[in-house]
């Protein structure tokens, strides 16, 4: 039996008479009742009748289908497609882009005497703009395309077959229908004047008798490959400003070029939606007789992506550094020198000015010291200093040692703290001599510690500043950044030989000093520590820190002076290298972080904020390490408090960097001053009496 289309109710009805049919030929066929005999029956008649209409609406509906097909190809035979996709809907269902076409682009570059090779390798495979400055020399062009000219051409032209249906006419914002209702508009219109309604359109050229006269006035841009083809249709654009193409899709197959024969043009380059995240829109104005080829290339923010990146992995390398030279190089153990070989003698200057709730116990330690021979010269401008009646007392309490008190300061340069020593520094017995600043703590053994590093080639040994532990938020925040920030910079400096000395603790060949010209040599300079190391080195000597750091312990420790003191240091170095300015601020965490996270995002594309987060946290772990290498100890804070000081000295760094770089001027206890490049300084202000 044939199977129908029909319904399911009438299958299955068909199915059930099939098998009853099926049943009746069986009984027929055993009760021998031959089939010709069946014919007679008015069902299978029926039946019969069913199956011939059927085919016959078969037949026609495929004549039908025939005809309609035959008139589809005759009307359509000039499309491409069996089945035009509406336009709307091509964009829908266009192919993804390739992103490589312009991630890392942020510019299109003008380029003037391309070759065709570079043409093709920079920019045509890589589907990159450029904009070709030289395209249209030698073009006559930019002189004879005019509104006139063109509406001469196609009035003169207009038998040609104009109205082929390749023919495209853009009105954009016009009213315009067609290219010869645009060339009819009047000529004030034409000319763009005032009062007239503005006009932009666009068209090809279908035209062969006026495309073979445009051809006259044009070449082939001598920068496209040989083995280019180029495409007979040619598209003009044509009107003033402000009426301009819409963002659109040009979907065409190859690269395109366009030549801007009059006046300017902005175009706006915008990437697909599924490269929005990975390509910027870019812009470019082409001027007259510039070409420009549609896509981009790397430039200046390529260069600084690059800059911050490497420098961002430079800081990395001090990290490292700075964790494993402060390992090796700071507590390390010492045996004392054998008795055979003694300690040379030590002349111990401490400028003095004005008393701290520390000063007593800090002078105290240096009366303490497990040194042989030393000699404490203390050194006060005022006489009316209260430091005096208690460097006496300390005198009256160790009476064995030899100390010295210098009152009065000798006027040799502008730095108050080389005024106040002088005295003492011309008195001065022994062979070397130590500066210690008036809030530093010695411990038994740092004078002995200073003087085993004090090797044949070395004339100046320093403590690397650090702070003894105190209690309170402004101690943990000192400690947080003389451990952290400073000691990074301070270890890798020394590790790789690079001037970095402070003078709150530095042990100095005195015979060296005096071939300078003795301390008053340095007193033009406030930074007279980073004036003197440079001397040493510049006459072949090396410098290098101590195994103990500096114990800072200033009983006067609140956040405002150590603010103050990190912003006149800064002052300081800016004064005496200026380099700093640029590249200290992207030492800091929260700062070289950000560069660096726009960096990768340009580079790699990696997800910046994500990327920002993991470098603070794997910097803030470098700086715990840091500070535990330094204390060498248990530190007298948790690690919560740890937290707090970290991310309150890290945000306010920048913001003290820039503070001291727009406030030039500094003041230094009592005096104020002013610095020039280079380090040299003048007091502006007299001395302000407390
Ligand atoms: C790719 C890396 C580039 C690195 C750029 C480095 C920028 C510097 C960054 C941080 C600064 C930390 C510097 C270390 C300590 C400086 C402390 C300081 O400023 N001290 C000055 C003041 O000291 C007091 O001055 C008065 C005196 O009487 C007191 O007794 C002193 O305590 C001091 O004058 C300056 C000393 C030297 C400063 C040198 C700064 C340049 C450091 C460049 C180091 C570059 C290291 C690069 C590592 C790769
Ligand atoms: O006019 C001054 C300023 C400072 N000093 C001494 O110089 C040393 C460093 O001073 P300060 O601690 O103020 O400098 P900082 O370490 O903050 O740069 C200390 O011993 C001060 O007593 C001095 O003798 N006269």
């Amino acid at each position: 039996m044939r199977k129908f289309s029909i319904s399911k109710t009438t299958a299955r009805t068909m199915l059930k008479a099939e098998k009853r049919f099926n049943a009746i030929l069986q009984k027929s066929k055993n009760c021998k009742i031959p089939y010709d005999q069946l014919y007679s029956l008015e069902v299978v008649q029926k039946m019969c009748e069913t199956k011939e209409k059927t085919n016959k609406k078969k037949y026609f509906v495929l004549i039908v289908a025939a005809a309609f097909l035959f008139a589809y190809l005759k009307l359509f035979k000039e499309s491409e497609c069996f089945i035009e996709m509406p336009s709307e809907a091509s964009k829908i269902f266009r192919e993804p882009e390739n992103c490589d076409i312009c991630t890392n682009t942020f510019e299109i570059p003008k380029i003037q005497n391309i070759s065709k090779d570079d043409f093709e390798n920079l920019f045509i495979i890589p589907g990159k703009p450029l904009v070709v400055t030289d395209g249209t020399k030698n073009w006559l062009a930019a002189e004879t395309f005019t509104f006139d000219f063109f509406k001469n051409l196609y009035e003169s032209t207009q038998d040609d077959d104009y109205s082929k249906s390749d023919c495209q006419f853009f009105p954009y914002k016009t009213e315009f229908q067609s290219l010869k209702d645009a060339l009819n508009m009047s000529t004030k219109r034409s000319r763009l004047e005032p009062g007239t309604l503005p006009w932009y359109i666009g068209w090809s050229n279908c035209n062969n008798k006026a495309g073979s006269i445009l051809r006259k006035y044009y070449d082939r841009p001598y920068f496209l490959p040989n083995k280019s083809e180029n495409i007979a249709l040619s598209w003009i654009f044509m009107g003033g400003p402000g009426f301009g193409a819409h963002m659109h899709v040009d979907n065409v197959q190859y690269p395109s070029w366009q030549a801007q024969l009059r006046g300017t043009k902005l175009w706006k380059l915008a990437p697909p939606p599924e490269c929005l995240y990975k390509c910027r829109q870019l812009e470019v104005t082409v001027a007259t007789g510039e070409i420009s080829k549609m896509a981009p290339m790397i430039y200046t923010l390529y260069g600084f992506a690059i800059f911050f990146f490497v420098f961002w992995c430079a800081l990395w390398i001090i990290h490292l550094i700075a964790i494993f030279y402060g390992k090796y190089r700071l507590h390390s153990k010492f045996s004392p020198q054998s008795a055979e070989v003694p300690y040379p003698g030590v002349s111990i200057l401490k400028p003095l000015m004005g008393v701290d709730p520390n000063l007593f116990a800090n002078l105290e330690t240096f009366f303490t010291m497990n040194y042989p021979k030393y000699e404490l010269l203390f050194c006060i401008e005022d006489d009316t200093d209260p430091a005096i009646m208690l460097v006496r007392s300390l005198m009256e309490k160790y009476p064995k040692v030899d100390t010295r008190l210098f009152i009065g300061a000798a006027i040799i340069g502008v730095n108050p703290k080389i005024n106040n020593m002088h005295n003492a520094y011309e008195a001065a017995l022994y062979e070397f001599i130590l500066i210690s600043d008036s809030g530093i703590r010695m411990k038994e053994d740092t004078l002995q510690d200073m003087m085993n590093h004090m090797t044949d080639k070395i004339a100046l040994v320093h403590q690397m500043p650090f702070s003894s532990d105190r209690s309170g938020f402004a101690a943990t925040l000192e400690k947080i950044y003389f451990g952290t920030a400073q000691s990074r910079i301070y270890l890798t400096a020394d590790c790789i030989k690079i001037n970095c000395h402070t003078g709150m603790s530095a042990l100095i060949r005195k015979s060296v000093l005096d071939e300078e010209g003795g301390l008053k040599t340095f007193g033009c300079y406030l930074a007279e520590d980073f004036f003197i190391a440079k001397a040493f080195t510049d006459r072949g000597w090396k410098i290098r820190i101590c195994s103990q750091p500096a114990m800072q312990n200033s009983g006067i420790c609140d956040i405002n002076s150590f603010q103050l003191r990190l912003t006149r240091w800064a002052k300081l170095r800016v004064a005496m290298i200026p380099f700093v300015m640029i590249f200290e601020p992207l030492t800091e965490c929260m700062v070289i972080g950000g560069f660096a996270a726009w960096s990768v995002g340009v580079l790699f594309q990696w997800d910046s904020i994500g990327f920002y987060l993991i470098h603070v946290l794997i910097w803030f772990i470098c700086d715990w390490i840091l500070l535990t290498i330094v204390q060498n100890g248990s530190l007298p804070f948790n690690k919560f408090d740890f937290v707090i000081g970290w991310l309150f000295r890290e945000c306010s760094g920048p913001y003290l960097f820039l503070h001291a770089l727009l406030n030039p001027t500094i003041r230094w206890r009592t005096r104020v001053y002013k610095l020039a490049w280079g380090g040299i300084a003048q007091e502006i202000k007299p001395r302000i009496k407390f």
